[in-house]
């Protein structure tokens, strides 16, 4: 079928690569002429403008925006208006679900339609395909089957779990790699929870490869260092683990095997230092929205919650609670702490 694709980063960009390859008719634009260029290169219909790009789309558009959260409202205001009744938006992205909830009330008002659809999988979707989350109204979902078809794994590319019953199999596409979570926001509401499980799983796998890194500290402290309490027993720690190895090891048959592991492991190999990341780790915003739902659920998510303020740690939003707790140290029992290596 022909879809519109509105934002040709890294995501857009290979989405239209796989829609192409199954046979789909793609229609382009983007702000940056030479990711319109590229694209239109390998097939798409390229468009200079977002006028352009509507008038080439056949009525029901079905227009798919691949773009930054932060972006979408601003593209929408440009885009609606240049819609008529029974034409499709799909937003992607990483939208917060309560923003999909206001912008399928106010779209369907219009006769617009309006699917959320949580995307993971990153830049290796292309020849892997998308994890798919989808929400809204399910004709409109059902219409855009071949789409989500084509740009999720397929069915046999993960064997299915035991236990699972043909009914349940043929009551639904999850085994297919894409999957009608509910109305709208349903979809990136799957995906929110999607992400702050990563940041779990990712803050688990970095805590422990840390704690093995650190396992040679009994070779150097036999002498109590100023920071830190004297080691007990500083023959526990002289291991120096290869974390190269540990993590190669681990990805064969451990329980712990996952494609973050993989990730961690090649990263790993390709550097031991990991030099090149300052260790400094950014959010999107998932990570927090689902914090944020869990507690109006007044569900604990402690493992959740951690993760979440690992990466405020890592950028420094802690600094000025240490030096509190210095302040105190000082105060109280004089204690002056070791310059900041710079
Ligand atoms: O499933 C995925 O493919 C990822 O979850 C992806 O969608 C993620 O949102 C961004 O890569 C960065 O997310 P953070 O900036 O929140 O880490």
């Amino acid at each position: 079928m022909q879809l519109g694709m509105v934002g040709l980063g890294r995501m857009g960009n290979y989405m239209v690569q796989r829609l192409m390859r199954g046979g789909h008719e793609c229609v382009v634009y983007d702000t940056r002429p030479e990711s319109v260029a590229a694209l239109a290169g390998l097939g798409a219909t390229g468009s200079a403008s977002l006028e352009e790009f509507v008038s080439k789309l056949s009525h029901p558009r079905a227009i798919w925006l691949m773009l930054p959260a932060a972006i979408v409202d601003k593209v929408l205001s440009s885009l609606v208006p240049l819609l008529q009744n029974g034409d499709i938006v799909i937003d992607g992205g990483n939208s917060y679900y309560h923003d999909d909830i206001r912008r399928g009330a106010e779209l369907i008002t219009k006769g617009i339609h309006y699917v959320d659809v949580g995307t993971s999988g990153g830049v290796f979707g292309l020849e892997r395909g998308y994890c798919l989350m989808i929400g809204g109204e399910k004709g409109t979902v059902e219409h855009l089957s071949p789409i989500f078809a084509t740009l999720a794994p397929g069915v046999g590319k993960t064997e299915a779990s035991p236990n699972r019953t043909a009914e349940a199999a043929a009551a639904s596409t999850a085994e297919q790699g894409y999957l009608h979570c509910g109305p709208h926001g349903a979809g990136h509401f799957v995906k929110m929870v999607h992400n702050g499980i990563e940041y779990g799983l990712m803050a688990a796998y970095a805590e422990g490869l840390n704690i093995l890194k650190h396992a040679n500290i009994g070779a150097a402290s036999h002498e109590a260092d100023a920071e830190t309490a004297p080691l007990a027993h500083p023959e526990h720690f002289q291991y120096d683990f290869n974390l190269q190895d540990v993590a190669e090891v681990w990805r064969r048959g451990s329980v712990i095997t996952s494609w973050l592991l993989d990730l961690t492991a090649d990263a790993l190999h390709a550097d031991p230092a990991l030099s090149k990341f300052a260790g400094r780790v950014s959010d999107s915003g998932e990570g927090r929205w689902t914090i944020m739902a869990a507690i109006d659920e007044s569900v604990p998510t402690p493992v959740l919650s951690a993760a979440l303020y690992g990466r405020f740690s890592s950028r420094d939003n802690d600094e000025f609670a240490n030096k509190v707790l210095s302040a105190m140290r000082a105060g109280f029992g004089g204690h002056v702490e070791k310059p900041t290596p710079k």
